[in-house]
């Protein structure tokens, strides 16, 4: 079985391109060769590579900076994943699209599950939300998975941005009141060869379209989390430094963020048999990997 995953630098490109081999095949294909900005470029990259499942995992990722670009981050977000899987379609693709908690105005009490009600409160969410419309308007074989606070050995996230602080500061000041579930992108990795495995298998595995929440097991706060990098980096020798508790207005930003972002992930394990790890099991591994 061939993936195709867009984006080449991307964590979850990276991460899913560290587990090709054997029986599947991934390719990671980005800019210039594939644009979401320039649609024929989708439809090219896919004859071209032929692949038997599209992952959508590129994006405009910069939640702040969407705040004032936001003509750039729904060109990317809105119409080219719905370009892409408009072109998928056309091939007899399914695609496998991934979103985001901010697409949530987190001010509810519990987990959100796939059947609560979205309301972003920034262009990224709002962004996103109008893919994953129109990721399902173009192609009825597809899957959307909604995972949250991702971080890896690659790229920029906040693991890697609390190791660098580190480096030269005593002190960082982490938000304490906003919840979620920090997950290691070789684990979201994992989960979308699980949805591979299953649309191969064929119908008679039952169906996996529609829309699924996959994020770790557990959930935490920012703070909390660097707390936890920081103790899993100490352990090795690492950098480390003293987490101080902040309320989300003592760190003003363009983008306002979610209070709650914590998913439910009862129906993607129910459909594809599997739960993600613990969020401070992949830290470990994580910071194990950047300490290596
Ligand atoms: N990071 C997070 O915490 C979360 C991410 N997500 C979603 O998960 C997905 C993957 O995120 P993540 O791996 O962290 O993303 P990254 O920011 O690490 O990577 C995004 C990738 O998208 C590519 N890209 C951006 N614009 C375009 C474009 N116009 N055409 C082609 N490629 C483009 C970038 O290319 P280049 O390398 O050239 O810049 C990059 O490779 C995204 O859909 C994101 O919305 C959801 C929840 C949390
Ligand atoms: C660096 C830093 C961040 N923070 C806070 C700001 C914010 O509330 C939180 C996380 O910061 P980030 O910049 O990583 O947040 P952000 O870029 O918004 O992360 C989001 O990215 C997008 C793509 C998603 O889809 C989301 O799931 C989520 O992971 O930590 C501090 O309190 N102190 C600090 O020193
Ligand atoms: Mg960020």
């Amino acid at each position: 079985m061939k993936l195709l995953v867009t984006g080449r630098e991307g964590q979850i490109a990276r991460s899913l391109l560290a587990l090709s081999g054997g029986p599947v095949e991934i390719v990671a294909v980005g800019r210039p060769e594939l644009d979401l900005l320039d649609h024929a470029s989708l439809r090219r990259a896919l004859e071209v590579h032929r692949p038997d499942l599209v992952v959508s995992a590129a994006a405009y990722t910069a939640v702040d900076k969407a705040e004032s670009e936001r003509d750039a981050a729904f060109a990317a977000n809105a119409d080219g994943a719905a370009a892409l899987s408009s072109a998928a379609a056309a091939l007899d693709m399914p695609i496998v699209h991934i979103s985001t908690d901010y697409v949530f105005p987190g001010d509810k009490a519990s987990s959100y599950s796939e059947e609560d009600a979205t309301g972003p409160r920034t262009v990224y969410g709002a962004s996103k939300l109008a893919g994953e419309a129109g990721v399902a308007a173009q192609n009825p074989a597809h899957a959307v998975l909604r995972v949250a606070w991702v971080y890896s050995p690659y790229g920029q996230n906040f693991l890697k941005t609390m190791l660098r602080l580190a480096a030269d500061r005593e002190e960082v000041r982490v938000v304490a009141d906003q919840v979620g579930t920090p997950t290691y992108a070789p684990d979201i990795a994992k989960g979308i060869l699980a949805v591979a495995r299953h649309i191969a298998a064929g119908p008679e595995k039952g169906d996996w379209r529609g829309l699924f929440h996959l994020v770790a097991g557990g959930e935490t706060n920012w703070a909390e989390f660097a707390r936890e990098i920081f103790r899993c980096s100490a352990e090795r020798g690492g950098p480390s430094a003293r987490v101080v508790d902040i309320p989300t207005d003592a760190y003003p930003s363009p983008a306002p963020r979610p209070a709650n972002s914590r998913l439910d992930t009862a129906r993607f394990q129910r459909t594809f048999g599997l739960a993600l790890p613990a969020w401070q099991d992949g830290t470990r591994r994580c910071v194990d990997e950047l300490l290596r």
